[in-house]
């Protein structure tokens, strides 16, 4: 044992995150014993010769990247025992330590926080080039360093399969698209190259917040990562990410295609692993989270290759990862971003099989809680007592009434079921002076009502700092998720009960967070509300009791969404359509990630077309929009498909299980089937009468309801109303038939490709 009181193992496991070579290592503890200090400089002194790879550049080369004239640097002395911080990696020991001196027991740290960009000049001719160089040392036995790395930061016993095929892609110098489910755990693909390499790896993220909870998360398991972008209070942390001093940089697309200059200064100088591009769907219309500036990142691919950067041996490597792309999201992510011809993509099945996926019809409205929440109340014991919605004043928005923060439920109109088509009141927290006031229903408005996120610095309240993370031998049950889980597995899930934990519910507006929120917490639920209006520290300590477990429901728009990796909710209700099904499958996906049986529910009023919820976008984007839209009407209408096989084909997977045995239609069995064939005929053929003298041969129409015949243009598509009434007229049997029969009808016969529902809607 050295004076630290180290194990063999532990020394080499901490040098080998440095970037020493595992032999060399061994190599200096028969000669120096096991102190770290003696084994650098052994390894130092004995490697000066090292030109190749030059993975452990000599001190030659340390004492060289000083300033002669010491103004820029500034120099600190420590004791020996903090010679070498903890999980630091050898490029952080290059930087921090000009000298190692055994004798004094002393070592010279210098900060480069003050330097100019000289420094960086300075750095990159007197550091041996580092372009993404690996030692054929890593490359041959990446799997057991990778392995110690795990097991060190992570606590984990082995990656999952899908993770190594990604590395195998990183270290073949391949471009690499990663596509695997919600929770399965894509981020350690891009953390271990930066722990291998001791290389930079800077990674594009679309939300600040989500990038703050992720360097907090890393800090958190020894690994140095910082943010950049309009979010990062210390102007100091940009230059030290471009002199290398962060393992891990985090940066939002805009930020990223601003710094690529430097951060070519970077890749000849300090070396950088890998680009990767988290959340890529967000490249493409097709999309549910279309950021242009991520259409933008094809300048990685473009900046950073041997033919643009001399000193670099391979092209920087790009590896781009999502949990929700179709087929069409991913060959606009491959063009869009210039991903090179031989990248590998590496896809995982997307079923998720603990999840259990149900439909529900709901107006969802304030009329529909007592019976829609009933159930949900009993979980967590609370007291069901029926109260007017005008009882409902003075409720916090938080489970505490005490709570500074709250909103009062002056700003909430509980009379306004849907927003969408009437005048709804003012409720944010900045306006509870003017609640009576009713404001126009605008576009500009509702903007300010639901929670659309088009920039890095939307919905900046983070959560990282709240993950408790488990003891490691429990944090290996997670690795449950990735396993094909059998049918009799599931059938015996199913007869369990659902364990008792956390639900997230999602609501369109704002509005409903805070209703929602109001009805539970008066129902006895530990309830809060949480949308991007609220206070922040009401929001902050929303997540704090969310990861403490203290709060048992939050209730929220999609401002509490991604990054939140918390292995026990139980329920993902979503109260209200979602706009697409990339959303809806990514938000459940938070349900259930300790791999058991965990709920997702959609109440949604089956008897509407849902709304587009108002956004800026151009027309195109609003004809896209009503397509994915219109994809989860489909998905909620549909009654015959396992639930899950329809969510994993639609995004383009061949779904292997037949069935999940746990949806609402596994269980309870399709509808019966009926012979409709005169029905469907007398349909076509009022379509087709109607269609007549606009289109010849055109068998489409538009599902409104609220479009009357009187207001009906010329060439404008007969509305289903109209078709019905005019159903009812000819055929005395149909008199009192439904208009929601006639829908679910027209529905079957659009899946069978027998009619359209107009292009446009
Ligand atoms: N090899 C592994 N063994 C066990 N658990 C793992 C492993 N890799 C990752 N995990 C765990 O899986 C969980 C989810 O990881 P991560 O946040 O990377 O998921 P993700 O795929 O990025 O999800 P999302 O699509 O929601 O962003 C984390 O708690 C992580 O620690
Ligand atoms: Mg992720």
């Amino acid at each position: 044992m050295d004076s630290n009181n180290k194990s063999s193992e532990q020394v080499i496991s901490e040098m080998v995150e440095m970037g020493f070579e595992h032999s060399k290592i061994l190599e200096a503890i028969k000669v120096v014993g096991l102190s770290i200090p003696s084994i650098v400089d052994h390894i130092f002194n004995t490697s000066t010769s090292s030109s190749g790879s030059n993975r452990e550049p000599s001190t030659t080369h340390i004492s060289k990247s000083l300033p002669s004239n010491g103004k820029a640097l500034k120099k600190r002395t420590f004791s020996s025992s903090l010679q070498v911080p903890k999980s630091k990696t050898i490029n952080h020991y290059f930087q921090s330590s000009s000298k190692v001196n055994e004798k004094n027991k002393n070592v010279v740290v210098v900060d480069v926080n003050d330097g100019g960009d000289d420094d960086v000049e300075e750095h990159k001719e007197s550091l041996p080039q580092m372009g993404f160089d690996l030692d054929p040392d890593i490359a041959s036995d990446w799997e057991m360093r990778a392995s110690i790395l795990l097991q060190k930061h992570f606590g984990f016993s082995s990656l999952k399969s899908f993770q190594k095929e990604a590395l195998s892609a990183w270290i073949a110098r391949r471009d690499c698209l990663v596509l695997a489910a919600t929770g399965s755990g894509k981020s350690l693909c891009f953390q271990i190259p930066a722990l291998l390499t001791g290389k930079v790896v800077v990674v594009i993220s679309p939300l600040i917040s989500l990038m703050h909870d992720q360097c907090l998360k890393l800090t958190k398991h020894g690994i140095s990562a910082c943010f950049l972008g309009s979010g990062q209070p210390d102007n100091t942390v940009e230059k030290k990410a471009m002199r290398g001093m962060y393992s891990i940089v985090y940066v939002c697309p805009e930020t990223v295609l601003r710094l690529i200059q430097p951060l070519q200064k970077l890749a000849e100088s300090h070396g950088i692993a890998l680009f990767a591009i988290d959340e890529v769907h967000c490249v493409s219309k097709w999309g549910h989270d279309f950021r242009p500036a991520y259409s933008r990142l094809s300048a990685l691919r473009e900046n950073f290759t041997t033919g643009k950067l001399k000193s670099l041996k391979f092209d920087i490597p790009v590896m781009a990862l999502t949990a929700t792309a179709t087929k069409r999201v991913r060959e606009d992510i491959l063009k869009s971003l210039r991903m090179s011809k031989d990248t590998s993509v590496v896809l995982t099945s997307f079923f998720r099989p603990n999840l259990r996926f149900m439909v529900k019809h709901s107006r969802t409205s304030w009329a529909s809680y007592e019976s829609d929440f009933h159930e949900l109340i009993k979980v967590y014991g609370g007291n069901k007592k029926t109260f007017a919605s005008d009882e409902a004043d003075d409720v916090s928005i938080c489970s505490d009434a005490s709570d500074t923060d709250s909103v009062s439920s002056d700003n909430v109109d509980d009379n306004q079921d849907d927003y969408d088509d009437r005048d709804i009141s003012a409720m944010h927290s900045g306006n509870t002076g003017n609640h009576k006031k009713r404001r126009k229903l605008t576009v500009e408005f509702l903007e300010n009502d639901v929670d659309v996120f088009q920039s890095a610095d939307d919905l900046d309240v983070t959560c990282g700092e709240f993950c408790v993370q488990p003891p490691p031998k429990q944090r290996e049950l997670s690795e449950t998720v990735d396993l094909p889980a059998k049918p009799e597995k599931r059938l015996k899930m199913l007869k369990e009960p659902l364990e008792r934990g956390p639900t997230i519910i999602y609501v369109p507006t704002r509005k409903d967070t805070v209703k929602i929120a109001k009805y539970l917490c008066k129902s006895g639920v530990k309830a809060a509300a949480y949308n991007a209006g609220l206070p922040k520290l009401h929001l902050r300590r929303t997540h704090k009791e969310f990861h403490e477990n203290t709060l048992e429901v939050v209730v929220a728009t999609i401002a509490f969404g991604m990054g939140i990796d918390k292995s026990n909710v139980r329920r993902i209700i979503h109260y209200g359509w979602p706009q697409s099904l990339e959303a809806y499958y990514q938000e459940a996906g938070r349900a259930g990630r300790d791999g058991k049986l965990a709920d997702c529910i959609l109440y949604a009023n089956l008897a509407r077309k849902p709304s587009l919820l108002p956004s800026r976008r151009s027309e195109e984007m609003t004809k896209l929009a009503y397509i994915m839209l219109s994809d989860c009407f489909r998905y909620g209408m549909n009654t015959s498909c396992c639930r899950a096989k329809t969510l994993v084909e639609y995004f383009g997977e061949d779904f292997s299980h037949q069935k999940c045995l746990l949806c609402d239609v596994c269980t309870n069995g399709p509808p019966q089937r009926q012979n409709l064939k005169e029905e469907a005929c007398i349909l076509l053929q009022t379509i087709g009468a109607h269609n007549a003298h606009i289109y010849s041969m055109d068998s489409s129409y538009n599902d409104d309801i609220h479009f009357n015949s009187k207001d009906r243009r010329l060439g404008e598509r007969p509305s289903l109303m109209t078709l019905v009434r005019s159903i009812r007229e000819q055929f005395q049997k149909f008199l009192t038939t439904d208009i929601l029969w006639w829908r679910g009808l027209s529905r079957i016969l659009e899946a069978k490709g027998y009619i359209r529902e107009g292009d446009d809607k």
